[in-house]
């Protein structure tokens, strides 16, 4: 059909554009292979187990706000992977790795976007370094988790994850909610910014069934993909403007809510953000109370999330940067995040011993 319509000239301000690499040329470039892609489905069946209740343990996704140097993340990662051994008969570690950040107006948007940190934007390199990265840390037998911003840059790191989020400004959007449920991993919704739960039980009801959508195919075409719908999602509390929403009386509305709703009652508490009023340094004092209502019989609780990196505090991007200090959201540092998850492993250690000297007591 022939149009009429003519084309107005582009205005000088009109957005221009920059190809990218497919996913399958990304892919190819920095293939999964066979053995890690074991690892990879092994570590996602550990963690729905977990979400489930069928295991017991903990999981905590731990790790920098946002990664900017994927020295001082591989560094981390080899802590992190050393401390995983020592606490996993009680916690199952999995490292944050967020190369996406949504900004509550603009700042810097993640390695993804930015990776020479100097507003060059050099995406390419970013997609590269990011795939790279979560590679890297899959090789030392780290579980590998992020958060899911753009759905176009899901396909480019999703094979490699073992949990992901969806953070608390994009837990409404539907774009997200039809993303989540095409995805064959547990995902996490957040709890909106004002703090309220609803989205995030609607989100996992959206997430559960099955869509068609708009998106790209592996080759970068415009696509009809269908989700079949997924199961393995969970609510995760991360405060919101009116305060913290990880105390026993929050976390028990939660329950109810999620119960009400027809949902299974899965909760992740979030010890950053608005649970430690943005202060890192309160964080183990988040994840005490979160073991002590475990300890006390709250099942729901399945996982925790702790913001971490070398070095605690954060540091503005223009000054020389320190190694190993987050350039977003102020992180707990690696000596106290040892501490706490050392703590959090003996006391559910002593709290399993106790029940199970108590119910030989009972027989
Ligand atoms: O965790 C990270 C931040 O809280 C989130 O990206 C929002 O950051 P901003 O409010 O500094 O933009
Ligand atoms: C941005 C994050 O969290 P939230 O969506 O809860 O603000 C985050 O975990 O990095």
């Amino acid at each position: 059909m022939t149009s009429n319509l003519s084309i107005p000239a582009a205005p000088a301000s009109e957005r221009s554009s920059l190809p990218l690499p497919s996913v399958a040329e990304l892919k190819a470039r920095l293939p999964l292979g066979p053995t890690l892609s074991r690892r990879v489905a092994t570590q996602r069946a550990t963690l729905r187990r977990i979400i489930e209740g069928r295991d017991s343990r903990l999981m905590v996704v731990v790790g920098p706000c946002s990664i900017h140097d994927d020295r001082a993340a591989l560094d981390y990662a080899e802590r992190l992977a050393d401390l995983a051994s020592r606490v996993d008969d009680q916690l199952v570690l999995v490292m944050r790795a967020y190369v996406e950040k949504p900004r509550t107006t603009v700042g810097w948007k993640g390695l993804l976007y930015d990776p020479h940190l100097d507003g060059s934007d050099d995406m390419a390199t970013g997609l590269h370094f990011s795939r790279s990265l979560m590679r890297e840390i899959l090789h030392l037998g780290l579980p590998v988790s992020t958060e899911l911003l753009h759905p176009m840059a899901a396909g480019y790191f999703s094979d490699l994850l073992a949990w992901a989020a969806i953070g608390a400004r994009t837990t409404e959007s539907q774009i997200h909610r039809e993303l989540v449920s095409g995805l064959a991993l547990p995902v996490g919704f957040k709890n909106a910014t004002d703090g309220g739960i609803g989205v995030a039980c609607d989100a996992i009801r959206a997430a559960s069934h099955p869509h068609r959508h708009f998106g790209i195919d592996c080759d970068g075409h415009p696509a009809m993909l269908t989700s079949e719908g997924n199961p393995d999602t969970h609510l995760v509390l991360r405060g919101g403007r009116n305060g913290p929403n990880y105390d026993a009386q929050s976390v028990n509305d939660a329950r109810m809510a999620l119960e009400r709703a027809g949902l299974p009652a899965r909760i992740m508490v979030d010890c950053s953000h608005a649970n430690s009023g943005k202060d890192p340094l309160r964080q183990p004092a988040v994840l005490a109370e979160v073991i002590a209502q475990r300890l006390a019989g709250e099942d729901s609780l399945r996982a925790v999330m702790l913001e971490s990196h070398l070095e605690s505090g954060a540091q503005s991007l223009g000054a020389p940067l320190r190694y190993g200090v987050s350039i977003t959201d102020g992180c707990l540092g690696w000596d106290a995040t040892e501490a706490a998850l050392l703590e959090a492993a003996e006391r559910l250690r002593g709290g399993r011993l106790a029940a199970k000297a108590e119910s030989l007591m009972l027989s």
